[in-house]
């Protein structure tokens, strides 16, 4: 449930600024709606009697029990429309929060296991992608995510399905139940990925220790780290992770929901910043965790008391941070500038 918080001109500003979604799982954002929508659609049986009874089962105690539900949600996803669908209404509520780039995490293990084909999967996504691209204007690509709970081999058989569609997607993740399931657990399919050109990232330390994060940038050589809240437990982790400008994407309400900061006055993302690393703000399954991404910036802000300068430099490491073409983040750092001075905020980007 959504806090009510006061308009003032930094909340309007966090809404109306330019940002890339970097750490987006397109199977969090099914609404309860739209799930039993397509259960009916499919005909598939839903252990809950309604769209009440559903939200009432969101409440989590840590990942493992949000997973749980997560999985039994996405049951209901079985044809090429249905993943067009869910992606379309992503992108048109990303679009409403002056989401300019998103790079959309998708797990297909989840629905390859159900004998959904994995042309189903990847065509329904892409084809949101670049019909919102056309509709819209904004810029989005998808990453392919590797269960961690399921063995490697089981990932070097999904990456084989997915290369007939290399061309569709430009990276892929590593997600899922990340205790017991350290990152080197993947260091030959990374490595074959790595070789294919792919772009890496991995979920790492979020109720995981450090060495998950040395593991994901060591072993599978990642670009970005998902989450790495625990970083700040380990100061020579920090110094790397400052001195190479490894991006953190950071999920406040997930953080809140799953138990990492039961309290977001906590959220250490303050610290972070303080700390050099180039975190970023995003909304990891935002119709579970209670917010898109405007949401987990309005929220995060009313509980730090963080200002317009973190709001910028946020803003700016998510452009700076994503995937796309430097020409394209040239363009969205000036409409970035832009959005400050006209919301009078000048004094927060100048040096
Ligand atoms: N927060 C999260 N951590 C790990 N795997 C996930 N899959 C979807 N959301 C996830
Ligand atoms: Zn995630």
């Amino acid at each position: 449930m959504s806090t009510v918080l006061p308009k003032s001109p930094l909340m309007a500003l966090l809404r109306d600024m330019p940002k890339a979604e970097l750490h987006i799982h397109i199977e969090g954002s099914l609404e309860p709606e739209l799930i039993f929508a397509l259960a009916e659609r499919n005909q598939v049986e839903l252990p809950y009697a309604d769209v009440a009874a559903l939200r009432r089962a969101y409440a989590f105690t840590d990942l493992q029990s949000f997973l749980d539900i997560y999985y039994a949600g996405a049951s209901v996803l079985l044809h090429e429309q249905d993943f067009y669908d869910m992606a379309r209404a992503y992108l048109a509520r990303a679009v409403r929060d002056h989401v300019v780039r998103a790079e959309i995490f998708f797990d297909p293990q989840t629905h390859t296991a159900r004998g959904v084909p994995m042309a189903s999967v990847i065509n329904g996504l892409y084809r949101a992608c670049r019909e919102a691209e056309r509709d819209w204007g904004i810029s989005c690509d998808l990453i392919l995510c590797f269960l961690r709970h399921l063995s490697e081999e089981e990932a070097l058989v999904t990456l084989a399905q997915a290369m007939p569609l290399r061309d569709r997607f430009i990276g892929v993740g590593l997600d899922s139940s990340e205790l017991g399931h350290p990152p080197e657990k993947f260091a030959r399919v990374f490595a074959r990925c790595r070789a294919l050109g792919l772009r890496l990232v991995a979920h790492a330390g979020e109720e995981g220790p450090p060495a998950y994060i040395w593991s994901a940038l060591d072993v599978l050589q990642v670009e970005r780290v998902d989450h790495g809240v625990q970083a700040l437990q380990d100061a020579a982790l920090v110094q790397r992770l400052a001195r190479e400008r490894i991006a953190l994407t950071v999920c406040p309400l997930s953080n809140q929901m799953l138990q990492v900061f039961p309290d977001l006055a906590d959220h250490n993302l303050p610290q972070l910043l303080e700390a050099g690393l180039v975190a970023t703000v995003n909304s990891d399954d935002p119709a579970y965790f209670g917010g898109y991404i405007n949401e987990n910036f309005v929220q995060l802000f009313a509980a730090t008391g963080m200002g317009a300068r973190q709001a910028y430099q946020l803003a700016r490491n998510s452009l700076q941070a994503s995937f796309a073409g430097a020409a394209s983040k040239a363009a969205w750092m000036e409409q970035l500038d832009a959005c400050f001075v006209r919301h009078g905020m000048e004094a927060a980007i100048t040096p």
